[in-house]
């Protein structure tokens, strides 16, 4: 980015000075990165909806989080958004970064160099977020390399892209870090807090951005980490780089550091511009900074609300917001906003510009990266892996082991293999259900941060993870059908055992992908069990080993239609006594029903020998409706504002 000389000037860049020595931007083209980025809004409301996750929004529950601000920033600028909590930091920087959180509206007018904003921000700007988002299981370097795979341009070369990564750590003081796994709470070798919030930040430069938003980044830090980070931030603010930055008590030291100030009060902009001059306006309205006292400090204690007098401060607050509002202060603001949205209204020039240049990568490369990203995450964890394989095979020998020499042509024998049978649909049935639960949601926080912010889509994200997981979904099946059927001493033909198999991989895939759907439908696991628990009930209840289907209650009947444990359980008994002749009856106890024959067997739990395929086919269909109404959840909620 080509830096205007103006900003390039001694250490620290004091207000006034950025403004007296901003040139006027040239108005004939829109171009944020050669000019830098001038963001303005007028009349600016937000409203929480109180309808939560996308329910209907009503007029009486609109709660106004943020009232008629009007404010703009510069570039050159290192602003500090301050005010007491809950007083709407986070919400105005969300909005203005085109991020506004979900659950709210906004009215009024926000532009970046003449440009009403749009999804084009994510471009120009990055937004490091107060709680960071990481897959512990990374290390930083990987990390890097999937954030610049599914961020940069797809004209940087990977030599290029590899040097951006490698500056970029060196920049943020990382790279001697760059093998250690980022973490989680839990883990004892892991990124300490600053390093965490300095990744984030590194992210969030990869595209170069025009714009940086940063939601309290100090929290949390020691005082030395508090400073290099704000020390990185003045510096690219030197070089041109508007900043916004919403802090909670900064030290003198680190207030210092800051050109601008926006004070924020119950929503209202009670002062916009230089640390000095709001010091002054406020001295003037008789609140004097004593000396040697933290200015940042003084600033947010007038305006925050002291227990016992809630209502004096508020009126407090409010009177000088009504004070600010008609200050000289705020007309020099105003004349800088009435500018940009005179401008904006007469030019007449597209908005052709680098950014919407901007080349995304390949959607297969995105879905490499995400499958990759997937696939690594996945092996790493060995709770959703190893012992998850240890487990199966266990249970294989142990299920083999016990039904040894049980399996033979007789009555018992009858009972014996279908019971073997259910115990191989069921183990693969609840077992991956619930545990599949918890995995899609974990994700889901930094799935919706990361797609929102236009990195990638909910397909390339969903076929990705899905695709990472296949493999564990195919290998655990079939490692537990050849140890279980062969132990145990099933149908030894080609037909019987691949049917076997084929049905036992279909219906941990089937299960599985009616995991998923629950819990990308419901908001939370517990809500989803409490509705799966009901439906896996009627699901084993109609699997056909308890129930003849063809004696089922009406109400019920409709069951048999989507449960795959009843296809598989039809299949595999065919395929174990299709064409098979005498089998022995009870001996001594004649009066006992016999069940001559493999037809007799599949005449009794309603099956028909011609159904292996239809069965098989079945189970599939049931497989892919699941996803795509888990593909569909998911969506919804990746739309939700
Ligand atoms: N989606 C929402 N629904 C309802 N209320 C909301 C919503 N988002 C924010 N609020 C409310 O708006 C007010 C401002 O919230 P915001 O997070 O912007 O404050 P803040 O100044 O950043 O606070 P803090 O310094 O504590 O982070 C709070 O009272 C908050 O409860």
């Amino acid at each position: 980015m080509s830096v205007p000389e103006s900003y390039q000037m001694g250490s620290i860049v004091k207000s006034d000075e950025v403004e007296k020595s901003l040139p006027l931007r040239s108005y004939s083209k829109w171009s944020p990165t050669d000019q830098g980025a001038t963001i303005v809004w007028r009349d600016l409301c937000v409203y929480a909806t109180g309808s939560g996750f996308g329910g209907s929004v009503n007029a009486k529950n609109l709660k106004r989080i943020i009232n008629n601000s009007s404010g703009a920033v510069q570039p050159g600028s290192l602003m500090a958004l301050m005010g007491s909590s809950g007083s709407g930091k986070t919400t105005l920087m969300s909005t203005l970064a085109y991020r506004q959180p979900a659950g709210t509206v906004v009215q009024g007018d926000i532009l970046i160099n003449g440009r009403r904003i749009g999804p084009f921000m994510h471009r120009i700007s990055g937004y490091v977020y107060q709680d960071d988002l990481f897959n512990g299981t990374l290390t930083v370097l990987e990390h890097m390399y999937f954030m610049a795979n599914l961020k940069l341009d797809r004209r940087v070369k990977s030599k290029e892209r590899d040097q951006i990564i490698t500056d970029l750590l060196e920049r943020t003081g990382l790279i001697h870090s760059s093998n250690t796994r980022i973490g989680t709470i839990d883990d004892k070798k892991v990124l300490s807090g600053g390093e965490r919030k300095r990744l984030a930040f590194a992210v969030e430069l990869l595209n170069s951005p025009v714009i940086i938003f940063c939601d309290e980044p100090t929290t949390g830090l020691d005082s030395f980490s508090a400073q290099q980070l704000v020390n990185t931030l003045h510096e690219l603010a030197k070089k041109g780089t508007t900043i916004l930055c919403t802090i909670h008590q900064p030290s003198s030291q680190l207030f210092s550091m800051f050109n601008n100030v926006l004070l924020l009060a119950d929503g209202r902009v009670a002062f916009n511009g230089s640390p000095d001059k709001a010091l002054a306006f406020f001295a003037e309205q008789g609140y004097e900074c004593p000396k040697a006292y933290n200015p940042a400090d003084f600033l947010i204690g007038v305006l925050a609300s002291t227990p016992g007098s809630e209502r004096a401060s508020q009126r407090t607050a409010s009177y000088l917001c009504d004070l600010y509002a008609v200050s000289s202060a705020a007309k020099q603001r105003e004349t800088i906003v009435n500018l940009e949205f005179h401008m904006a209204e007469s030019a007449d020039y597209p908005f052709e510009s680098e950014t919407d240049e901007f080349k995304s990568q390949f959607w297969p490369w995105k879905f490499y990266i995400l499958w990759y990203r997937a696939t690594l995450i996945t092996f790493r964890d060995p709770t959703i892996q190893t012992l998850r394989f240890i487990q199966k095979i266990a249970l294989a020998l142990l299920i083999g082991v016990c039904f040894a020499g049980t399996l033979d042509s007789t009555q018992l024998g009858v009972q014996a293999v279908q019971g073997l049978l259910f115990l191989m649909i069921s183990e693969n049935t609840y077992h991956p259900m619930y545990s599949i639960l918890n995995v899609f949601p974990s994700g889901f926080p930094l799935f919706l941060r990361e797609s929102r912010s236009g990195m990638y889509s909910t397909a390339q994200y969903y076929l990705a993870i899905n695709s990472a997981l296949l493999p564990a979904m195919i290998l655990e099946p079939v490692v537990f059908v050849v140890i279980s059927y062969w132990i145990s001493g099933l149908r030894a033909t080609a037909f019987a055992f691949t049917t076997v198999l084929i049905c036992v991989v279909l219906v941990m895939n089937a299960a599985t992908a009616c995991g998923i759907f629950f819990s990308t439908a419901f908001n939370s696991v517990p809500l989803a069990m409490a509705y799966l628990v009901p439906l896996d009930y009627i699901f084993m209840i109609t699997s056909g080993i308890f129930i003849k289907i063809s004696t089922l209650p009406f109400v019920f009947s409709w069951t048999q239609y989507v449960s795959w444990m009843l296809y598989a359980n039809e299949a595999m008994t065919i395929a174990q006594w299709k064409g098979v002749e005498n089998i022995t009856c009870f001996q001594d106890r004649a009066e006992l029903p016999c069940l001559a024959n493999g037809k007799d067997v599949l005449d009794k739990y309603s099956f028909s020998e011609d159904r292996v395929h239809l069965d098989i086919f079945s189970i599939l269909v049931i497989y892919f409706v699941f996803h795509f109404l888990a593909y569909i959840c998911l969506l919804r909620k990746a739309r939700r504002i």
